[in-house]
Protein backbone atom coordinates (compact mmCIF):
# COMPACT_ATOMS: atom_id res chain seq x y z
CA UNK A 1 0.00 0.00 0.00
CA UNK A 2 1.01 3.71 -0.77
CA UNK A 3 0.45 6.88 0.59
CA UNK A 4 -0.01 10.50 -0.57
CA UNK A 5 -0.80 13.58 1.29
CA UNK A 6 -2.87 16.41 -0.44
CA UNK A 7 -3.00 19.90 0.71
CA UNK A 8 -5.93 21.53 1.32
CA UNK A 9 -7.62 25.26 2.81
CA UNK A 10 -8.85 22.69 5.46
CA UNK A 11 -6.18 20.92 6.72
CA UNK A 12 -4.56 17.59 4.80
CA UNK A 13 -6.46 14.48 4.01
CA UNK A 14 -4.46 10.98 2.97
CA UNK A 15 -5.14 9.25 -0.28
CA UNK A 16 -4.32 5.22 0.70
CA UNK A 17 -3.84 3.25 -2.65
CA UNK A 18 -2.87 -0.70 -3.23
CA UNK A 19 -4.14 -3.62 -1.95
CA UNK A 20 -5.71 -3.80 1.68
CA UNK A 21 -6.10 -0.36 2.58
CA UNK A 22 -10.24 -0.57 3.04
CA UNK A 23 -8.99 -1.32 6.74
CA UNK A 24 -7.66 2.13 6.60
CA UNK A 25 -11.48 3.14 7.42
CA UNK A 26 -11.80 2.06 10.32
CA UNK A 27 -10.35 5.03 12.62
CA UNK A 28 -12.73 7.32 10.81
CA UNK A 29 -15.69 4.68 11.36
CA UNK A 30 -15.09 4.69 15.11
CA UNK A 31 -14.99 8.30 15.63
CA UNK A 32 -18.33 8.63 13.43
CA UNK A 33 -21.82 8.73 15.05
CA UNK A 34 -23.52 7.25 12.02
CA UNK A 35 -22.24 5.29 8.93
CA UNK A 36 -24.04 6.48 5.47
CA UNK A 37 -22.79 3.99 2.30
CA UNK A 38 -23.63 5.96 -0.98
CA UNK A 39 -23.26 3.82 -4.07
CA UNK A 40 -24.90 2.15 -7.29
CA UNK A 41 -26.23 -0.99 -7.60
CA UNK A 42 -23.62 -2.56 -10.25
CA UNK A 43 -20.65 -1.65 -7.13
CA UNK A 44 -23.14 -3.22 -4.55
CA UNK A 45 -23.65 -6.07 -5.98
CA UNK A 46 -20.29 -6.66 -6.81
CA UNK A 47 -18.30 -5.26 -3.87
CA UNK A 48 -20.77 -4.29 -1.06
CA UNK A 49 -19.72 -7.03 1.37
CA UNK A 50 -15.92 -6.63 0.83
CA UNK A 51 -16.76 -2.89 2.31
CA UNK A 52 -19.10 -4.56 4.54
CA UNK A 53 -16.22 -6.77 6.07
CA UNK A 54 -14.57 -3.66 7.63
CA UNK A 55 -17.30 -1.90 8.33
CA UNK A 56 -17.36 -1.85 12.27
CA UNK A 57 -21.04 -0.65 12.55
CA UNK A 58 -24.20 -0.81 10.73
CA UNK A 59 -23.97 0.91 7.94
CA UNK A 60 -27.71 3.08 5.93
CA UNK A 61 -26.77 2.22 2.09
CA UNK A 62 -28.46 4.62 -0.44
CA UNK A 63 -28.13 2.63 -3.49
CA UNK A 64 -28.29 4.45 -6.99
CA UNK A 65 -28.85 3.66 -10.75
CA UNK A 66 -25.28 3.15 -12.16
CA UNK A 67 -24.89 6.29 -14.43
CA UNK A 68 -24.15 9.78 -15.25
CA UNK A 69 -28.12 10.47 -15.21
CA UNK A 70 -28.21 10.11 -11.21
CA UNK A 71 -25.92 12.85 -10.94
CA UNK A 72 -28.99 14.91 -10.82
CA UNK A 73 -31.25 17.06 -8.74
CA UNK A 74 -33.98 14.45 -8.33
CA UNK A 75 -31.54 12.05 -6.94
CA UNK A 76 -30.01 14.59 -4.36
CA UNK A 77 -32.82 15.32 -3.26
CA UNK A 78 -33.92 11.79 -2.84
CA UNK A 79 -30.66 11.47 -0.76
CA UNK A 80 -31.19 14.37 1.09
CA UNK A 81 -34.68 13.13 2.26
CA UNK A 82 -33.06 9.24 3.26
CA UNK A 83 -30.56 11.27 5.39
CA UNK A 84 -33.13 13.78 7.26
CA UNK A 85 -36.02 10.88 7.51
CA UNK A 86 -32.99 8.56 9.29
CA UNK A 87 -31.86 11.23 11.71
CA UNK A 88 -29.01 11.10 9.97
CA UNK A 89 -26.61 13.92 12.44
CA UNK A 90 -23.77 15.93 11.99
CA UNK A 91 -20.98 13.38 13.28
CA UNK A 92 -22.25 11.24 10.66
CA UNK A 93 -19.58 10.14 7.81
CA UNK A 94 -20.67 9.72 4.18
CA UNK A 95 -18.63 6.85 2.17
CA UNK A 96 -18.98 7.46 -1.57
CA UNK A 97 -18.54 3.73 -2.93
CA UNK A 98 -18.01 4.08 -6.61
CA UNK A 99 -17.29 6.04 -9.86
CA UNK A 100 -17.24 9.34 -10.32
CA UNK A 101 -20.50 9.25 -10.36
CA UNK A 102 -20.94 8.51 -6.91
CA UNK A 103 -18.42 10.56 -5.97
CA UNK A 104 -19.69 13.63 -7.31
CA UNK A 105 -23.06 13.04 -6.35
CA UNK A 106 -22.31 11.84 -2.47
CA UNK A 107 -19.48 14.44 -1.75
CA UNK A 108 -22.03 17.32 -3.01
CA UNK A 109 -24.73 15.99 -0.63
CA UNK A 110 -22.31 15.41 1.85
CA UNK A 111 -21.12 19.43 1.61
CA UNK A 112 -24.54 20.60 2.22
CA UNK A 113 -26.17 18.20 4.15
CA UNK A 114 -26.82 20.15 7.06
CA UNK A 115 -23.87 23.12 5.76
CA UNK A 116 -21.53 19.91 5.33
CA UNK A 117 -20.72 16.63 7.03
CA UNK A 118 -17.58 14.38 7.05
CA UNK A 119 -16.93 12.28 3.39
CA UNK A 120 -14.67 9.46 2.77
CA UNK A 121 -13.99 9.03 -1.75
CA UNK A 122 -13.79 5.00 -1.57
CA UNK A 123 -13.58 5.26 -5.40
CA UNK A 124 -13.91 1.76 -7.48
CA UNK A 125 -12.96 2.94 -11.38
CA UNK A 126 -10.00 3.92 -13.08
CA UNK A 127 -11.36 7.08 -13.86
CA UNK A 128 -12.15 7.93 -10.21
CA UNK A 129 -8.19 8.44 -9.40
CA UNK A 130 -9.08 11.64 -10.99
CA UNK A 131 -12.86 12.42 -9.65
CA UNK A 132 -11.62 11.33 -6.12
CA UNK A 133 -9.29 13.54 -5.74
CA UNK A 134 -9.18 17.82 -5.97
CA UNK A 135 -12.62 18.15 -3.90
CA UNK A 136 -14.52 18.61 -6.87
CA UNK A 137 -18.20 17.65 -5.88
CA UNK A 138 -21.51 18.35 -8.05
CA UNK A 139 -24.56 17.54 -10.01
CA UNK A 140 -25.45 18.28 -13.54
CA UNK A 141 -28.10 20.54 -15.02
CA UNK A 142 -29.80 19.60 -18.20
CA UNK A 143 -27.95 22.85 -19.83
CA UNK A 144 -24.21 21.48 -18.35
CA UNK A 145 -22.09 19.46 -16.81
CA UNK A 146 -21.52 19.89 -13.24
CA UNK A 147 -22.95 23.29 -13.11
CA UNK A 148 -24.35 22.52 -9.10
CA UNK A 149 -21.79 22.11 -7.20
CA UNK A 150 -18.85 23.09 -4.35
CA UNK A 151 -15.10 22.32 -3.45
CA UNK A 152 -15.37 19.84 -0.62
CA UNK A 153 -12.27 17.67 0.18
CA UNK A 154 -12.90 14.24 1.20
CA UNK A 155 -11.04 13.47 4.99
CA UNK A 156 -9.73 10.61 2.93
CA UNK A 157 -9.53 8.76 -0.43
CA UNK A 158 -8.98 4.95 -0.03
CA UNK A 159 -8.37 3.40 -3.24
CA UNK A 160 -8.51 -0.58 -3.09
CA UNK A 161 -7.02 -1.27 -6.54
CA UNK A 162 -8.03 -4.97 -6.21
CA UNK A 163 -11.67 -3.87 -6.69
CA UNK A 164 -10.99 -2.61 -10.29
CA UNK A 165 -10.68 -6.15 -11.48
CA UNK A 166 -14.30 -6.04 -12.52
CA UNK A 167 -14.31 -3.29 -14.70
CA UNK A 168 -15.85 -3.48 -18.07
CA UNK A 169 -12.90 -2.57 -21.66
CA UNK A 170 -15.32 1.14 -21.29
CA UNK A 171 -14.78 1.75 -18.02
CA UNK A 172 -10.20 0.89 -18.33
CA UNK A 173 -10.47 3.24 -21.22
CA UNK A 174 -12.46 5.77 -19.70
CA UNK A 175 -10.07 6.01 -17.15
CA UNK A 176 -6.89 6.02 -19.24
CA UNK A 177 -8.15 9.18 -20.83
CA UNK A 178 -7.90 11.13 -18.18
CA UNK A 179 -4.54 9.62 -17.40
CA UNK A 180 -3.56 10.21 -20.98
CA UNK A 181 -5.06 13.99 -20.45
CA UNK A 182 -2.49 14.51 -16.93
CA UNK A 183 0.17 13.59 -19.66
CA UNK A 184 -0.84 16.44 -22.20
CA UNK A 185 -0.62 18.77 -19.43
CA UNK A 186 2.50 17.78 -17.35
CA UNK A 187 4.27 14.67 -18.23
CA UNK A 188 5.73 13.99 -21.68
CA UNK A 189 7.16 10.33 -19.90
CA UNK A 190 3.58 9.47 -19.00
CA UNK A 191 2.45 9.93 -21.96
CA UNK A 192 4.36 8.76 -23.77
CA UNK A 193 4.38 5.66 -22.08
CA UNK A 194 0.56 5.32 -22.07
CA UNK A 195 0.46 5.78 -25.55
CA UNK A 196 3.30 2.87 -25.91
CA UNK A 197 0.57 0.71 -25.02
CA UNK A 198 -1.33 -0.83 -27.80
CA UNK A 199 -3.70 -2.49 -26.18
CA UNK A 200 -5.88 -2.60 -22.72
CA UNK A 201 -3.62 -5.62 -21.39
CA UNK A 202 -0.75 -3.45 -19.53
CA UNK A 203 -3.90 -2.02 -17.11
CA UNK A 204 -3.89 -5.15 -15.54
CA UNK A 205 -0.46 -5.54 -15.10
CA UNK A 206 2.66 -4.31 -12.33
CA UNK A 207 3.88 -1.66 -14.48
CA UNK A 208 0.34 -0.13 -14.37
CA UNK A 209 -0.02 0.87 -10.32
CA UNK A 210 3.45 2.78 -11.55
CA UNK A 211 1.58 4.80 -14.22
CA UNK A 212 -1.23 5.41 -12.05
CA UNK A 213 0.87 6.85 -9.09
CA UNK A 214 2.51 9.33 -11.70
CA UNK A 215 -1.16 10.17 -12.98
CA UNK A 216 -2.25 10.63 -8.93
CA UNK A 217 0.74 12.72 -8.43
CA UNK A 218 -0.05 15.38 -11.75
CA UNK A 219 -3.96 15.86 -9.86
CA UNK A 220 -2.89 16.45 -6.31
CA UNK A 221 0.23 18.87 -7.63
CA UNK A 222 -2.24 21.04 -9.88
CA UNK A 223 -4.99 21.30 -6.97
CA UNK A 224 -2.34 21.50 -4.15
CA UNK A 225 -1.54 24.66 -6.34
CA UNK A 226 -4.82 26.28 -7.42
CA UNK A 227 -7.22 24.29 -5.17
CA UNK A 228 -10.19 26.74 -6.21
CA UNK A 229 -9.70 26.98 -9.85
CA UNK A 230 -8.56 30.89 -10.03
CA UNK A 231 -5.84 30.30 -12.40
CA UNK A 232 -3.49 26.79 -13.11
CA UNK A 233 -5.93 24.13 -12.01
CA UNK A 234 -8.42 25.20 -15.28
CA UNK A 235 -5.43 23.16 -16.92
CA UNK A 236 -7.17 20.31 -15.63
CA UNK A 237 -9.87 20.64 -17.98
CA UNK A 238 -7.82 20.36 -21.13
CA UNK A 239 -10.03 18.08 -23.34
CA UNK A 240 -13.20 18.89 -21.16
CA UNK A 241 -14.78 22.34 -23.20
CA UNK A 242 -15.62 19.94 -25.92
CA UNK A 243 -15.62 16.88 -23.77
CA UNK A 244 -18.16 17.81 -21.53
CA UNK A 245 -20.55 18.85 -24.69
CA UNK A 246 -20.13 15.90 -26.40
CA UNK A 247 -20.67 14.14 -23.37
CA UNK A 248 -23.85 15.53 -23.02
CA UNK A 249 -24.73 15.28 -26.63
CA UNK A 250 -24.24 11.58 -26.59
CA UNK A 251 -25.27 9.44 -23.74
CA UNK A 252 -23.55 6.43 -25.26
CA UNK A 253 -19.92 8.04 -24.45
CA UNK A 254 -18.73 7.72 -21.09
CA UNK A 255 -17.02 10.72 -19.48
CA UNK A 256 -13.44 9.39 -20.68
CA UNK A 257 -14.48 8.51 -24.31
CA UNK A 258 -15.62 12.26 -24.46
CA UNK A 259 -12.55 13.64 -23.04
CA UNK A 260 -10.94 11.45 -25.36
CA UNK A 261 -12.60 13.50 -28.26
CA UNK A 262 -12.33 16.41 -26.38
CA UNK A 263 -8.63 16.39 -26.27
CA UNK A 264 -8.67 15.61 -30.13
CA UNK A 265 -10.56 19.19 -30.75
CA UNK A 266 -8.45 20.92 -28.13
CA UNK A 267 -5.38 19.54 -30.16
CA UNK A 268 -6.57 20.61 -33.39
CA UNK A 269 -7.15 24.07 -31.83
CA UNK A 270 -3.61 24.08 -30.44
CA UNK A 271 -2.42 23.44 -34.01
CA UNK A 272 -3.84 26.16 -35.65
CA UNK A 273 -3.24 29.01 -32.79
CA UNK A 274 0.41 28.06 -32.13
CA UNK A 275 1.22 26.83 -35.93
CA UNK A 276 2.76 23.59 -34.01
CA UNK A 277 2.53 20.21 -34.96
CA UNK A 278 1.02 18.31 -31.68
CA UNK A 279 0.95 14.79 -33.93
CA UNK A 280 -2.91 14.43 -33.64
CA UNK A 281 -2.77 11.66 -36.36
CA UNK A 282 -0.94 9.44 -34.01
CA UNK A 283 -2.92 10.58 -30.78
CA UNK A 284 -6.13 9.10 -33.32
CA UNK A 285 -4.41 6.31 -34.34
CA UNK A 286 -3.80 4.90 -30.44
CA UNK A 287 -7.27 6.24 -29.55
CA UNK A 288 -8.30 3.73 -32.50
CA UNK A 289 -6.14 0.92 -31.84
CA UNK A 290 -7.73 0.95 -28.02
CA UNK A 291 -11.30 0.75 -29.48
CA UNK A 292 -12.26 4.38 -28.36
CA UNK A 293 -15.67 5.13 -29.63
CA UNK A 294 -14.66 8.41 -31.95
CA UNK A 295 -17.94 10.06 -33.47
CA UNK A 296 -18.97 13.25 -34.02
CA UNK A 297 -21.96 14.54 -35.15
CA UNK A 298 -21.23 16.86 -38.30
CA UNK A 299 -24.47 18.47 -38.34
CA UNK A 300 -24.65 18.93 -34.48
CA UNK A 301 -22.30 21.98 -34.58
CA UNK A 302 -24.98 24.30 -33.00
CA UNK A 303 -25.53 22.30 -30.15
CA UNK A 304 -22.35 21.59 -29.52
CA UNK A 305 -21.74 25.35 -29.21
CA UNK A 306 -25.00 25.80 -26.83
CA UNK A 307 -23.07 23.00 -24.17
CA UNK A 308 -19.98 25.03 -24.43
CA UNK A 309 -21.53 28.47 -24.06
CA UNK A 310 -22.52 27.49 -20.60
CA UNK A 311 -19.06 26.15 -19.85
CA UNK A 312 -17.94 27.44 -16.22
CA UNK A 313 -14.80 28.17 -17.51
CA UNK A 314 -15.91 30.84 -19.91
CA UNK A 315 -16.02 34.79 -19.05
CA UNK A 316 -18.31 37.32 -20.33
CA UNK A 317 -20.17 34.79 -22.76
CA UNK A 318 -16.33 34.08 -24.39
CA UNK A 319 -15.59 30.59 -24.47
CA UNK A 320 -11.92 29.81 -22.59
CA UNK A 321 -10.30 26.83 -24.02
CA UNK A 322 -7.07 24.79 -22.29
CA UNK A 323 -4.90 24.51 -25.44
CA UNK A 324 -0.82 23.43 -25.69
CA UNK A 325 1.79 25.25 -26.55
CA UNK A 326 3.51 21.93 -26.06
CA UNK A 327 2.99 18.96 -24.48
CA UNK A 328 3.65 19.83 -20.85
CA UNK A 329 2.81 24.01 -21.55
CA UNK A 330 -1.01 24.69 -21.16
CA UNK A 331 -2.75 27.41 -21.70
CA UNK A 332 -6.25 29.56 -21.29
CA UNK A 333 -6.74 30.58 -24.77
CA UNK A 334 -10.41 32.68 -25.25
CA UNK A 335 -12.68 32.49 -27.95
CA UNK A 336 -15.68 34.83 -28.68
CA UNK A 337 -18.73 32.59 -30.49
CA UNK A 338 -18.24 33.48 -34.22
CA UNK A 339 -14.68 33.00 -33.93
CA UNK A 340 -15.25 29.45 -32.43
CA UNK A 341 -18.03 28.31 -34.49
CA UNK A 342 -16.43 27.98 -38.20
CA UNK A 343 -13.29 26.33 -36.66
CA UNK A 344 -15.69 23.74 -34.91
CA UNK A 345 -17.40 22.73 -38.33
CA UNK A 346 -14.28 22.67 -40.30
CA UNK A 347 -13.07 20.44 -37.46
CA UNK A 348 -16.02 18.20 -37.86
CA UNK A 349 -16.09 18.19 -41.60
CA UNK A 350 -12.41 17.39 -41.85
CA UNK A 351 -12.92 14.46 -38.85
CA UNK A 352 -15.21 12.60 -41.40
CA UNK A 353 -12.26 10.85 -42.78
CA UNK A 354 -10.71 10.42 -39.15
CA UNK A 355 -13.14 9.39 -37.41
CA UNK A 356 -17.27 8.06 -37.61
CA UNK A 357 -19.01 11.61 -38.06
CA UNK A 358 -23.07 10.29 -38.32
CA UNK A 359 -24.94 12.98 -40.41
N1 LIG B 1 -14.79 15.61 -9.43
C1 LIG B 1 -13.86 15.51 -10.34
O1 LIG B 1 -12.77 16.07 -10.24
C2 LIG B 1 -14.11 14.63 -11.53
C3 LIG B 1 -13.03 14.21 -12.33
C4 LIG B 1 -13.28 13.38 -13.41
C5 LIG B 1 -14.58 12.93 -13.66
N2 LIG B 1 -15.58 13.33 -12.85
C6 LIG B 1 -16.94 12.82 -13.05
O2 LIG B 1 -16.89 11.42 -12.85
C7 LIG B 1 -17.95 10.80 -13.58
C8 LIG B 1 -17.43 9.59 -14.32
O3 LIG B 1 -16.90 8.69 -13.39
P1 LIG B 1 -16.77 7.14 -13.73
O4 LIG B 1 -16.20 6.97 -15.08
O5 LIG B 1 -16.10 6.49 -12.59
O6 LIG B 1 -18.28 6.74 -13.91
P2 LIG B 1 -19.33 5.91 -13.05
O7 LIG B 1 -19.26 6.27 -11.63
O8 LIG B 1 -20.61 6.04 -13.76
O9 LIG B 1 -18.78 4.43 -13.21
C9 LIG B 1 -18.78 3.87 -14.49
C10 LIG B 1 -19.51 2.51 -14.52
O10 LIG B 1 -18.68 1.55 -13.88
C11 LIG B 1 -19.43 0.82 -12.91
N3 LIG B 1 -18.48 0.43 -11.88
C12 LIG B 1 -17.95 1.18 -10.91
N4 LIG B 1 -17.02 0.50 -10.23
C13 LIG B 1 -16.98 -0.73 -10.79
C14 LIG B 1 -16.20 -1.89 -10.55
N5 LIG B 1 -15.25 -1.90 -9.61
N6 LIG B 1 -16.42 -2.97 -11.32
C15 LIG B 1 -17.35 -2.95 -12.32
N7 LIG B 1 -18.10 -1.88 -12.60
C16 LIG B 1 -17.92 -0.78 -11.85
C17 LIG B 1 -20.51 1.77 -12.46
O11 LIG B 1 -21.62 1.08 -11.93
C18 LIG B 1 -20.85 2.50 -13.77
O12 LIG B 1 -21.76 1.75 -14.52
C19 LIG B 1 -18.52 11.86 -14.51
O13 LIG B 1 -19.73 12.32 -13.98
C20 LIG B 1 -17.48 12.96 -14.46
O14 LIG B 1 -18.04 14.23 -14.67
C21 LIG B 1 -15.37 14.16 -11.80
O1 LIG C 1 -10.29 18.47 -11.05
C1 LIG C 1 -10.46 19.26 -11.98
O2 LIG C 1 -10.31 20.48 -11.83
C2 LIG C 1 -10.84 18.77 -13.31
O3 LIG C 1 -11.09 19.55 -14.21
C3 LIG C 1 -10.89 17.29 -13.52
C4 LIG C 1 -11.81 16.84 -14.64
O4 LIG C 1 -11.32 15.60 -15.10
C5 LIG C 1 -13.24 16.59 -14.17
O5 LIG C 1 -13.98 16.03 -15.21
C6 LIG C 1 -13.97 17.76 -13.55
O6 LIG C 1 -15.17 17.35 -12.96
C7 LIG C 1 -14.32 18.82 -14.55
O7 LIG C 1 -14.57 19.98 -13.84
P1 LIG C 1 -15.59 21.07 -14.30
O8 LIG C 1 -15.26 22.22 -13.42
O9 LIG C 1 -15.34 21.34 -15.75
O10 LIG C 1 -16.94 20.52 -14.09
ZN1 LIG D 1 -12.78 14.71 -16.41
Amino acid sequence: MKQLQVKTHQGEYPIYIGDGCLNELTPFIQKATQVVVITDETVYELHYQTLAHVLSKEALVYVIKPGEASKSFEVYHAIQTFLIQNQVDRKALILAFGGGVVGDLAGFVAATYMRGIDFIQVPTTLLAHDSAVGGKVAINHELGKNLIGAFYPPKAVIYELPLLATLSDKEWRSGLAEMVKHGFISDEVLLKTLMSFHTLDPLQEEIFAALLMQSLMVKKNVVEMDEFEKGSRAFLNFGHTFGHAIELDEKSLSHGEAVAIGIIFALYLSKKTFKIDLAIDDYISYLKQLNFPLFLKADRATQYMNYMLHDKKNEQHQIRFVLLKEVGNPVLVTFSEEELKPMLQQFLNEMTKEVRVCH
